[in-house]
């Protein structure tokens, strides 16, 4: 069998981390920062960095329409952190000009946790990863506020003063985590991914 190619959105961010946890969980994975690079890949990661800036980006190397268009398309993307923020249809608390790939159905609020919890960690269960809770690290993390009816709950913060908010979500082809499993050396959450790609 053929190992899927993932490309890892390279324009700001922690690009080198993502691309080592998708070949572990069995890809072929490389960055991406050219339009022309898009049309080969099977999946795409948006890592976490800063929204506004990845945004602006995206803009600048006119790489926001041919990844809104291979989005539409059905292309499987994984969004963590600044990455949820670019899947999301809606941003609360972004910047004025701030806009964003889109495809999944959520409203999401930027650097939801305030300033006292700006970052934290915490085991949590994750629908559809098994063997275990997925420890999750937040940094500077949005929150989803709101789901379109065909988006799916898959983790919620299990307790604290953010318990019950959403940090994992997928519609179809889109996953999407507050959180960034890359730093933590467990890579189910790509695998679960790289899963994703196989079945388009
Ligand atoms: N770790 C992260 O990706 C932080 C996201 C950042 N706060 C933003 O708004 O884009």
């Amino acid at each position: 069998m053929i190992s899927p190619l993932v490309g890892v959105l390279a324009v700001q961010g922690d690009v080198r981390e993502h691309v080592r946890a998708l070949e572990e969980a069995g890809a072929r994975a490389i960055g991406v920062r050219r339009p022309e690079e898009i049309s080969q890949l099977d999946g795409l990661v948006l890592p976490g960095g800063e929204s506004t800036t990845i945004d602006k980006l995206l803009r600048t190397f006119d790489l926001q329409q041919p990844l809104r268009e291979r989005i539409a398309d059905g292309l499987p993307v994984y969004g963590s952190c600044a990455g949820m923020i670019l899947l999301a249809d809606q941003v609360k608390d972004g910047r004025p000009d701030q806009q964003t790939l889109g495809g999944l159905d959520v409203t999401v609020r930027r650097n939801a946790f305030g300033r006292q919890v700006d970052s934290f960690e915490t085991d949590l269960e994750m629908t559809g990863i098994e063997g275990g809770p997925v420890h999750a690290v937040f940094i500077r993390a949005p929150w989803v506020e709101a789901i379109g009816p065909d988006v799916r709950v898959l983790a919620t913060v299990p307790d604290g003063p953010a318990a019950g908010r959403v940090v994992a979500v997928q519609q179809g082809a889109l996953l999407a985590t507050s959180f960034h499993p890359e730093v933590t050396g467990d890579h189910r959450i790509h695998r679960y991914f790289v899963t994703q790609t196989l079945r388009t």
